[in-house]
């Protein structure tokens, strides 16, 4: 089809192929025959007519051969659109002088034609319509046929019917048709002139080469090309289909009786043939010419209708039809044939399922491409089955290199391991060993799991199949399966390679032990495949596959198990140093003219529980800081306010609070402070702000890990400082107003939580011992009952309250004692808005205790470096001072310590990772943020 279409006739004659087979064929248009018809066919139908011989309508018939008045070009030996002798191609009258037999076109007429070709341009392809145009250009130069001259006239006088319609829709198409042909022989004949005119001397290869090349081209000129494109075809098709509709919306055959059939057109000599069909009905085939001459408004005039009318036995039809044409004494020689014809009804039911047809045709194509945009296995629906992983060649696309990740060195090791898997296999298989196949990467999110997989397939130099859990999962049931088989098909072929699952807890889940209603059937499916997959792996098959998730501890024990993923690799958020070094890596990618040590020390010091990807937005979001600040390079404080806004969201001074409202949030905030100060083991200010922040937050406060870094473990001292220093806000509250306010309810829940887990889970109770009671939703068991009884549920309330009133007892006795130094440093709150550690310096003096750890060196001494320095945090009113550490199971030391997360007491610890520590560490930076 494509090469019909690309043909030279072009487009004249695709779009009158196209156009014509889907409608004007059969349109009811009076179409004039383009041969010459058997002078004898026009007078023999007379001959049979009731009317005198000789005679029709009253007007004498011309006997010698001429045609009937106004039909007289139906007999001429030229087409009807030439309406004189025959154009030589190319040659054109002179000037703009009309061709012989073609008149030149008025005003009126103009613009009349312009209105045609402009209708009939409507819903045809671009390509096509240029041609319209071109044929429009040439009649107005050349002059216009008699015939449309005509029609146009008839449509102006009687107004557009639909047999006027076609032959417009005809004589336009037609000309096009001629113009572009006419256009084609002109390209022929002036490519042989060109060729004489070329110098054919020797040494001109190149020439005759482009000669050639020309004529090549004049083979299929530009004009005659037309862009197959299916789009066009479908929609050209279905627009030709609904003007066919709108044209004939009629019907195109009519049942008659033979009664009828004898009297209007046997009896008339107006039948031409009768074709019996399917043996039970005759479709009657009359002399149209004729017809129209006799009745000039009869349907059977136009081109495409037929009477049909039914019969019992094709025989007795057989003698009906002879003895009606003995009475009417036709000579044996000149009967009407009759022919016999098997039909189905193919073409009305193509033609009744035609929009059906090109709906389905549309879908399934559009569909197709859809499928093959989204760069999928290609195929549409067909290809659902495709995998969906993306294929990185090592060569171009990944650039990641282990050094690119930072502080996590175990889990490098463990990696690289892989590596000189795939690069020397020789070494492990000569020794007899095993090479694992596959590591699963377990971390909380953002913690470089991805950029370790990237950079195991960098540093390998072997292709790269990264696919998501989530792809394999469909709506239609078997995909998953299928495209787990498709993706390992493929990995196969380009062995040695890596295939990376990144969160493969969404098809790797733990199996249930009974379904119910077969809801997870189609990923418990994908799951076994990929089960299937890795264990039909021979081992000389250099496939590894490297698996990403954040809930290591759901995912399905026959996926953990030796010769599946044989590896797990925990990826825990960096520590202070593998901060400092995550720093080092994207600080590189930014200008700073700062101290890189100490700058590296400072902001990791402020970052506690900032994961890899925290901290590359934290880099990210300093230079976009210092960008609107207009300035050179990005200096510290660019980095602190990056980080106040990550860690406590955008400052929102729309917010307007009222001064009294003002006055309680400087309070509040100043009771954390001066806890903080005055505690040993609480959290020291590092920054204080009264003005709103992100969500809900009145105050922000940020403070630093008491402990110097990333704790481990807590002990009851800092947990009874930490509780004190949470209940700061509220004693402030009291001490100082005579009504308390709900700003402190965030900081009541953290004093509860973490008080409840020293009685239920850190065997910090006397009364309680050393159990554990898990919290509802932490075991299946504890999820519908407690695991205590009533009584011993009464005996926990009574020590968590007693832990708080403790606390709330230290708190109320230290703020009282400082009241003064609380005064001062709210009042001073309020006047500046924003304290930073500098300020409590020197309005308290230098804090009585020690800064622990790391922080002295980037924050010791009055004044410390910089001014605005560090951190913010946790402001009270909205939600209370920020967190701090959760408690490993979940409560979090209160206290303020917004950005920095110290870690949970308990667990266990010994700093070695596990998902539940994951999970503490998760929550205290999620509290932070909130
Ligand atoms: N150790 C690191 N060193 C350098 N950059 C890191 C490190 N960890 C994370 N990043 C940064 O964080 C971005 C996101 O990391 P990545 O996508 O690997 O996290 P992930 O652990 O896969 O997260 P998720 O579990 O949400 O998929 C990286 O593109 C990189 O810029």
């Amino acid at each position: 089809m494509a090469t019909i279409m690309r043909r030279p006739q072009n487009i004249a004659k695709s779009s009158k192929q196209l156009l014509e087979a889907y409608s004007l064929s059969q349109t009811l248009a009076r179409r004039p025959a383009s041969l010459p018809r058997p002078l004898y066919a026009y007078a023999r139908s007379r001959h049979y007519a009731t009317q005198p011989e000789g005679e029709q309508d009253g007007k004498k018939v011309d006997k010698t051969g001429a045609a009937p008045k106004g039909m007289e070009h139906l007999y001429s030996q030229q087409s009807p659109m030439s309406g004189g002798p025959p154009q030589p191609p190319g040659q054109k009258p002179d000037g703009d002088e009309p061709l012989p037999g073609r008149s030149k076109l008025t005003k009126q007429e103009e613009k009349a034609l312009d209105d045609v070709f402009t209708l009939v341009k409507k819903g045809m392809p671009a390509s096509m319509a240029e041609d319209i145009d071109k044929a429009l250009v040439r009649v107005k130069r050349e002059g216009m046929p008699q015939e449309l001259r005509e029609t146009i006239k008839e449509c102006s006088d009687e107004g557009m019917s639909p047999a006027r319609a076609a032959k417009l829709w005809r004589l336009t198409t037609q000309m096009a048709r001629q113009t572009v042909e006419s256009e084609q022989k002109a390209a022929e004949t002036e490519q042989p002139k060109q060729q004489n005119t070329a110098d054919p001397g020797p040494g001109t290869k190149e020439k005759g080469k482009d000669g050639k090349k020309k004529k090549k081209e004049s083979e299929f000129p530009d004009v005659t090309m037309i862009k197959f494109d299916l789009s066009n075809f479908l929609l050209s098709g279905f627009v030709a289909y609904l003007l066919y509709r709108l044209v004939v919306p009629t019907e195109n055959s009519r049942e008659i009786t033979w009664q009828e059939f004898r009297n209007t057109f046997l009896d008339k000599g107006l039948v031409e043939k009768m074709v019996v069909i399917n043996g039970n009905r005759v479709r009657v085939h009359l002399h149209r010419d004729s017809v129209a001459s006799m009745y000039p408004d009869s349907p059977a005039a136009q081109q495409g209708f037929y009477y049909y009318f039914s019969i019992g036995s094709v025989e007795a039809f057989e003698r009906r039809v002879e003895d009606a044409q003995n009475l009417l004494d036709i000579p044996s020689s000149e009967r009407i044939p009759i022919m016999y014809h098997e039909e189905g009804s193919w073409f009305n039911t193509v033609l009744a399922f035609g929009p059906t047809l090109l709906f389905i045709g549309a879908i399934f194509y559009l569909s197709r491409r859809a499928a093959s945009g989204a760069g999928g296995g290609g195929g549409g629906i067909f290809g659902m089955g495709k995998s969906r992983a993306k294929k990185f060649n090592h060569e171009t696309d990944i650039k990641v290199k282990f050094s690119d990740v930072a502080g996590m060195d175990e889990a490098k090791l463990e990696i690289m391991e892989f590596v000189s898997f795939l690069k020397e296999p020789g070494i492990y298989q000569k020794l007899g060993a095993k090479i694992p196949r596959g590591a699963i990467l377990s971390g909380p999110p953002g913690t470089g799991k991805t950029l370790l997989a990237k950079a195991t397939a960098g540093e390998s130099g072997v292709p790269f199949f990264s696919v998501s859990g989530s792809e394999f999962v469909e709506m239609f049931v078997g995909v998953g399966p299928s495209r787990v088989r498709d993706l390992f098909a493929n990995a196969r072929k380009n062995t040695p390679c890596i295939i990376f699952i990144d969160e493969i807890d969404a098809i790797g889940k733990a199996r249930a032990k009974q379904s119910f209603g077969g809801g997870n059937d189609e990923r418990e499916s994908t799951l076994n495949q990929i089960l299937t997959e890795m264990d039909g792996f021979n081992t000389a098959e250099q496939v590894v596959v490297l698996a990403g998730t954040n809930r290591a501890d759901v995912l399905d024990k026959a996926l953990m198990r030796p010769g599946r993923f044989d590896r797990h690799i925990s990826i825990d958020p960096p520590t202070m140093e593998g901060r400092k070094q995550i720093f080092d890596v994207h600080l590189k990618k930014i200008i700073t003219n700062e101290d890189m040590e100490h700058l590296k020390g400072r902001l990791a010091s402020l970052t506690p529980g900032f994961s890899g990807a925290d901290i590359a937005n934290c880099v990210n979001e300093a230079a976009l800081v210092a960008a609107r600040e207009n300035v050179e390079s990005v200096n510290v404080t660019h980095f602190e306010k990056a980080i106040e806004r990550i860690i406590g969201g955008l400052e929102k001074r729309s917010l307007v609070l009222s001064p009294s409202e003002k006055k309680t949030v400087a309070y509040h905030e100043a009771g954390h402070a001066i806890c903080g100060w005055y505690f040993q083991y609480a959290d020291p200010l590092l920054k204080v702000s009264i003005i709103p922040r992100g969500s809900g937050a009145l105050g922000y406060a940020q403070y630093l890990p008491a402990g110097g870094g990333d704790m481990v473990l807590m002990n009851m001292k800092q947990m009874m400082d930490r509780m004190a220093m949470t209940l700061g806000g509220r004693v402030s509250e009291e001490l100082h107003f005579p009504t308390v306010t709900s700003g402190a309810s965030d900081d009541f829940n953290k004093v509860t939580r973490m008080a409840t887990s020293m009685v239920t889970k850190w065997g910090m109770s006397e009364k309680i011992g050393y159990l554990y009671y898990p919290e509802a939703g932490e075991s299946s068991e504890a999820q519908f009952s407690k695991p205590f009884s009533e009584q011993t549920a009464q005996a926990i309330d009574g020590e968590v309250r007693r832990i708080v009133d403790e606390a709330y007892k230290q708190c109320k006795q230290l703020l009282q004692e400082k009241k003064d130094d609380l005064i001062l440093v709210a009042e001073e709150l309020l006047k500046k808005e924003m304290l930073t550690r500098d300020d409590m310096v020197r309005l308290l003096g230098p804090r009585p205790f020690a800064d622990a750890g790391e922080f002295s060196k980037y924050f010791g001494g009055p004044g410390g470096r910089g001014t605005g320095a560090t951190g913010e945090a946790g402001g009270p009113m909205g939600g209370a001072p920020k967190p701090t550490t959760p408690g490993p199971n979940g409560p979090d030391p209160g206290e303020g310590g917004g950005g920095g997360a110290t870690l949970p007491p308990g667990l266990g610890g010994q700093g070695t990772v596990s998902p539940t520590m994951y999970k503490a560490f998760e929550e205290a930076f999620r509290q932070a943020r909130r």
